[in-house]
């Protein structure tokens, strides 16, 4: 059992680079399937979530080298025969929902358990699904687990009925080995998405429009490896951005694409936050009094449901009242009760929290009951008076790379503790 331990009250200074985009990540390596032979993926995030879909690739029969330092990660998927995926292997992380969509495009057949991942809500696949049949696959669930089937896959015009970012990514990957044209309309637009149509269309697809709400993706007969590079993480960006926020500081968050940033940004200056924009970084400079502000949580551009729970942390010390209103994930208020043992002043009502900006947070034993409610934990740390423990941290390595010794270098008290 691994703790934060965190001192708070410290001004975070300097520069903090940012790694490579998880939710990118976490599609990408399943995707290489498609290639069937040889991809190198550059600038991973040295992540768990990134670690465990590599050994699920090694599982499958791929051959896998992943190098944390380097970033860096060989997938050889050319021994890849099919893809079962177990219960053991896919609840690991709700990301494992992408090999459906990688095995149907290369062997027109899948099998792969319910997915895992955060408890954040429901996290239904009827899009996903809606999009596989479209293509002329069978979907039948039995036992837990999904079966995709196509004697072959054809090109079809899908409309979703719920913007998700999951069901535009799945269906992009097994459309690019349809026959003739496939269209997503109402797809997602969020930078991952974009990310994972040009790492398809690097290993020779032929997606566009990833990006708007209409995708167009001409079936390809053949696939190849390649070599790209993962773009930075929006989330971990925005997240040093309202870490710096919370301790009145001055940090240069670089490696990023400030456009992707731009609700936090713009929330951030509602707030009081001075913030300067550069070519790829951004410099954020705390106030002295954060004004208290209102959050909804939406589709790209909107505010990100990831950023939701650092965002209210944050807010617990803003003047007046916020109102948060989370319209992705009904389960994302988790980290409330963990924040009232601080002494934050929240009352939640369905999908919408109502915060009180309070004077000072104190220190106190609390635990992590996902990865952003986690970094939420974090944000409240560095803010508050004394000793903040924050348990459960396996669920903060799942999505960010080496965040304390990222903190330590910027000035931040904290440091990870063994427990037997
Ligand atoms: C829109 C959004 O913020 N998506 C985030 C969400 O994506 P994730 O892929 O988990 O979620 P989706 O974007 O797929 O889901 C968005 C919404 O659509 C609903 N839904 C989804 C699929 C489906 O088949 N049926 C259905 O009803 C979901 O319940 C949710 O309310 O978490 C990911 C990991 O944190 C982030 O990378 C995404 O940016
Ligand atoms: C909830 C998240 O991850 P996942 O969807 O992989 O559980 C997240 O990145 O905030």
């Amino acid at each position: 059992m691994e703790k934060f331990v965190i001192e708070g009250g410290h001004k975070l200074k300097g520069k903090v680079s940012i790694s490579g985009f998880k939710n990118a990540a976490v599609a990408i390596i399943p995707a290489a399937i498609l290639a069937g032979n040889r991809c190198t993926i550059e600038n991973l995030p040295n992540i768990k979530d990134v670690e465990v879909l590599g050994e699920m690739l090694q599982e499958l029969g791929g051959q896998v080298e992943f190098d944390g330092k380097a970033k860096t990660m060989h997938i050889d998927t050319s021994m890849i025969q099919e893809c079962y995926a177990p219960y053991e292997m896919a609840k690991k992380l709700r990301a494992s929902y992408y090999l459906l969509g990688a095995a149907l495009g290369r062997f027109k057949k899948a099998r792969v358990a319910y997915p895992g991942g955060c408890d954040i809500g429901t996290r239904p696949i009827d899009q996903h699904i809606k999009g596989f049949e479209a293509l002329g696959a069978k979907v039948e669930i039995e036992h837990g687990i999904v079966h995709v089937e196509a004697e072959e896959l054809t090109g079809a015009e899908i409309y979703l009925d719920v913007v998700s970012v999951g069901a535009t990514i799945n269906i992009m990957l097994a459309a690019c080995r349809a026959k003739g044209i496939t269209i997503i309309d109402n797809a997602a637009k969020e930078p991952h998405v974009v990310d994972v149509a040009n790492f398809l269309n690097a290993m020779g697809a032929d997606i566009r429009g990833a990006g708007t709400d209409v995708i167009k993706i001409h079936g390809v007969e053949e696939m190849r490896g390649c070599t790209y590079s993962v773009i930075p993480d929006q989330i971990e960006a925005g997240t040093f951005m309202i870490m710096a926020a919370a301790t009145g500081g001055d940090v240069i968050v670089d490696n990023v694409i400030p456009k992707h940033l731009d609700p936090v940004t713009a929330k951030l200056r509602e707030m009081g936050v001075e913030i300067e924009e550069y070519g790829e970084s951004i410099r954020v400079i705390g106030c002295h009094k954060l004004k208290g502000c209102n959050i909804k949580t939406l589709v790209y551009p909107g505010f990100p449901t990831d950023l939701q729970q650092p965002m209210s942390a944050l807010l617990t010390q803003a003047q007046g009242t916020s109102i948060v209103t989370e319209t992705i994930y009904e389960g994302r208020f988790k980290h409330v009760d963990e924040l009232k043992r601080m002494g934050a002043k929240i009352k939640v009502e369905g999908r919408v929290a109502v915060i009180e900006g309070v004077e000072c947070l104190s220190g106190a034993t609390v635990a992590a009951t996902d990865l952003r409610a986690g970094a939420a934990l974090i944000v409240a740390g560095l803010m508050a008076e004394g000793i903040t423990e924050i348990e459960n941290i396996h669920y903060i390595d799942r999505g960010y790379e080496n965040i304390e010794q990222k903190l330590m270098r910027l000035g931040a008290k904290i440091h990870r503790k063994k427990e037997i």
